[in-house]
């Protein structure tokens, strides 16, 4: 996940009361408190161990934080995330928003691996997400029950521009001029819980509600950072096309999305390299910041 971060602004050693203190103490004393963001290049799986991060324990998902500069503009990537489906709470899997807005980061950059629901994509899209439904928050299990926390954001957030406009247009403009508008797409995607893949009846379900991918995060995080004031681009990679079909013998699995991932990976480094560069054409971001999250 690309974080833009803001320029030459002090970490801010606030105060964050998660459900689970004991894990945010020690993220926050290992990392926040004491990493030097502007400039500074932090790779560490083993340090991230000791603070919960090396936790991440899907293939493709590094557990690892990276600070750095990129085109002039201070970043921090996620490399990985947490999951539902790993059995964290959805606290725990957005916590790094509330962290990320805390160090002065504005706008974040959220990709993913995920399933293609409409029939006219095909594997290998870029697909920039318009909007999401969280499917898991219908029955409950959403990142913002509890009490709210005034310092971040309202109650009762909108939802309904979660994924700036002005972003996926800078973004579809960017995939035009490299060429790559033929795999480019916009959609709605919607997060499962998992961790298995979908029922052919179910899938059929969440086409006919609309959605044109499905996977299993980014809507717990999005949200969380959309309700902390962050703006927001989500990128899907369709890593398999998920049958509607009873009749289709292919079976999609979790090699085939980390095989995809590396096949567009490049493209995707491309596209976002150029967004970094060019995201002073976006009036809101002003001249600073982005994250990368490399999901798979
Ligand atoms: O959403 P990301 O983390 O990109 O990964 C997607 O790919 C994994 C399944 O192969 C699941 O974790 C699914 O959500
Ligand atoms: N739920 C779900 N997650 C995915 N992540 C990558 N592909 C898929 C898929 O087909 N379904």
């Amino acid at each position: 996940m690309l974080v833009q971060e803001k320029r030459n602004r002090p970490l801010q050693n606030r105060a964050i009361i998660p459900a689970e203190p004991h894990y945010a103490a020690g993220f926050r004393a290992k990392h926040i408190s004491s990493a030097k963001i502007q400039g500074y290049i932090y790779i560490s799986s083993h340090s991230l161990g000791s603070v919960g991060l090396s936790l991440c324990q899907i293939p493709g998902h590094e557990g690892c934080l990276v600070f750095g500069q990129i085109k002039g503009k201070s970043c921090v990537f996620m490399q990985g995330r947490f999951h539902l489906y790993e059995g964290y709470s959805l606290c725990k899997v957005t916590f790094p928003m509330r962290i990320f807005k805390l160090m002065g980061v504005e706008t974040i950059v959220v990709t993913n691996a995920s399933g293609g629901l409409c029939q006219d994509f095909k594997v290998g899209d870029i697909m920039v997400i318009k909007d999401h439904i969280n499917l898991p928050g219908f029955a409950g299990q959403h990142p913002l029950c509890g009490p709210n926390d005034e310092r971040f954001g309202i109650r009762f957030p909108c939802m309904s521009d979660a994924y700036s406009k002005d972003l996926r247009k800078l973004v579809l403009d960017i995939t035009a001029e490299l060429g790559y508008s033929n795999f480019v797409r916009e959609g709605v995607y919607c997060m499962v819980s998992g961790p298995n893949f979908e029922t052919i009846a179910e899938a059929r379900m969440l086409h006919i509600l609309g959605s044109d991918s499905v996977g299993m995060s980014t809507v717990p995080e999005v949200t969380v950072a959309k309700h902390c004031g962050l703006r927001v681009l989500g990128l899907s990679l369709i890593t398999n096309k998920v049958s509607l079909d009873y009749s289709r013998e292919e079976k999609v699995n979790h090699e085939e999305v980390l095989q995809i991932s590396k096949m567009r990976a490049e493209m995707l480094q491309n596209v976002l390299l150029t967004f970094i560069a060019r995201s002073h054409q976006v009036e809101t971001i002003n001249n600073s910041n982005c994250i990368y999250s490399n999901a798979v």
